[in-house]
Formats: C-alpha cells, sequence, structure tokens
C-alpha cells in the first residue's frame, strides 16, 4: 500500500487514493479565523491530569517521532471542557517544517506557527483502546499547542536532548519522569472544533481543543526536530524537513471559542 508521507510522490495531495475520507465533511487541519469563532459561555475550562508517571518512551515513527503513554495504569488525562467523558493521553508528538515560517498544521487569521504539539487522548469512559476509540466520532480529543520561535523552552529541551538516541526511523529509547504540563502555555483559552486525525488513516474522530496562546522554543531547538531521520539505519540519510498536512475546507462547521 502507498506508503504515505510528506514528499511530492506520497504526501497529503497523494492520500486521498488510499485514504479517501481525505475529501471527507470534517477533516484537519483548518484555519481558524478568531473573528468567526463562536464564543460559548458554557463552555468549560479545560481539566488536564497529568501524571509523570504515565510516559514510557519515545519513537521514531519514520514521518515524525511521539512520546508514548502507558495508558493502562496511573493514566494522564483530560476532561470538562468542550468534552462529555475522560479521555487517556496516548501519545504525544509534534509537526513542523523546513523554516520556521510555517511548520503547524492549524493557522491562525493566516498565519502559520514553526511547529505545533499534539497531545493525543482517547474516551476510556466508552471504549478499550485508542484503537477502537479512533472509530467513533467522540473516540478522540487532541489538545494542540502553538510552539513560536523565541526564548529556549526548559521543559521541551529533555524531549529534544533524547531525540539523539532515535535519530533512524524504528528507534526507541526509555523516555520517563516527564510531565508534559510543562509544555502547556499558561493562559487555558481554546479554540475548539470537530475534525480528524491529520495524517493515514484520517479518521474523523477528533475533538480538537487548541490553545490561543502559543509556547515559546528556540531555533536550535526546532532544528532539532529537523535532525531526526525517516531513513532506517545503514540507509541514506534523509532528515524530515516537513511533516504538517494543509488546512482542509471547513464545510460549515463551527469553531467555538472559550474566551471573549
Ligand atoms: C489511529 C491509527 C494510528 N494513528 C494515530 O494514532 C494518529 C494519532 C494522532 C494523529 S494527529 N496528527 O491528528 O494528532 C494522527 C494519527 C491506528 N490505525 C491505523 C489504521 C486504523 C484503522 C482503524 C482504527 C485505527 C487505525
Ligand atoms: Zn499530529
Amino acid at each position: 500500500s502507498l506508503n504515505w508521507g510528506y514528499d511530492s510522490h506520497n504526501g497529503p495531495d497523494q492520500w486521498h487514493k488510499l485514504y479517501p475520507i481525505a475529501n471527507g465533511d470534517f477533516q484537519s487541519p483548518i484555519e481558524i479565523k478568531s473573528s468567526e469563532a463562536k464564543v460559548d459561555e458554557s463552555l468549560k475550562s479545560l481539566s488536564i491530569r497529568y501524571n509523570a508517571a504515565s510516559l514510557k518512551s519515545l519513537v521514531n515513527v519514520g514521518h515524525s517521532f511521539q512520546v508514548l503513554a502507558e495508558d493502562k495504569e496511573n493514566p494522564s488525562v483530560v476532561s470538562q471542557g468542550p468534552l462529555k467523558a475522560t479521555y487517556r493521553l496516548n501519545q504525544f508528538h509534534f509537526h513542523w517544517g523546513a523554516s520556521n515560517d510555517f511548520g503547524s498544521e492549524h493557522t491562525v487569521d493566516g498565519k502559520g506557527y514553526a511547529a505545533e504539539l499534539h497531545l493525543v487522548h482517547w474516551n476510556s469512559d466508552k471504549y478499550s483502546s485508542f484503537a477502537e476509540a479512533a472509530k467513533n466520532p467522540d473516540g478522540c480529543a487532541i489538545v494542540t499547542v502553538f510552539i513560536k520561535v523565541g526564548s529556549s523552552h526548559p521543559g521541551l529541551q529533555r524531549v529534544v536532548e533524547a531525540l539523539k538516541l532515535i535519530a533512524a526511523k524504528g528507534k526507541q529509547a526509555a523516555f520517563t519522569n516527564f510531565d508534559a504540563s510543562t509544555l502547556l502555555p499558561a493562559s487555558m483559552d481554546y479554540w475548539t472544533y470537530q475534525g480528524s486525525l491529520t495524517h493515514p488513516p484520517l479518521l474523523e474522530c477528533v475533538t480538537w481543543i487548541i490553545f490561543k496562546e502559543p509556547i515559546s522554543a528556540s531555533s536550535e531547538q526546532i532544528n532539532l526536530f529537523r535532525s531526526i531521520l525517516s531513513s532506517a539505519e545503514g540507509e541514506k540519510m534523509c532528515p524530515i524537513l516537513t511533516n504538517y498536512r494543509p488546512i482542509q475546507p471547513l464545510k460549515g462547521r463551527e469553531v467555538k471559542a472559550s474566551f471573549q
């Protein structure tokens, strides 16, 4: 099957051939037009309870790297906000581009950020695993933080330093005792809308929760994202310079804001 990626021959414009849902009505990412977001006073504040014991390992999946959570015991969870259930952290990962001028997946009023953090959760009240939850519209919740270039981020430093252990595709390394809440911005103001996973299988199973306030990372830290390879050990080295999907049609969906 199409070994999908982000190059011209296997990238976002080709994905629909094997994953026709790519042209669906609830695809992500989207452009957030702040003036058109509907302020919803009934939206509660988000409850995020992350447990540093949840995170176990760091893996190079070929098109990105993921920090994997052990989502059985002492789970890290998100609830409240737009959510009607408790969602358990499965993994987090990032998207970036070849330059700092773009690289985020969602954009705000036409502006892209240098990178974007996705904290991926699944509805453990209703489903028994992420893969099962991913087949349902209320299956997943992805908490999203924009990353702009600025001062170095202390929390992110532990993640980027570990990247040298997983340079090649398929490599993984222990990554424990990390509190993912250090990656969250100060303000809990967010936008929310219904959408999809942003790469294959592109399932329309996601309540997106996108913080308005970005965090800052240094240019060196973001550059270290680009040091991980899509090539396996022994193959010609091929750095992952870009792994973001362009914005998709809103198709009449409403974006809600938790703030005025
Ligand atoms: C969810 C897939 C695996 N994909 C993901 O876990 C995933 C998670 C987050 C994002 S993002 N960038 O939107 O945060 C994208 C993909 C498993 N899987 C593969 C085929 C498949 C079929 C049915 C159910 C699950 C299935
Ligand atoms: Zn993602």
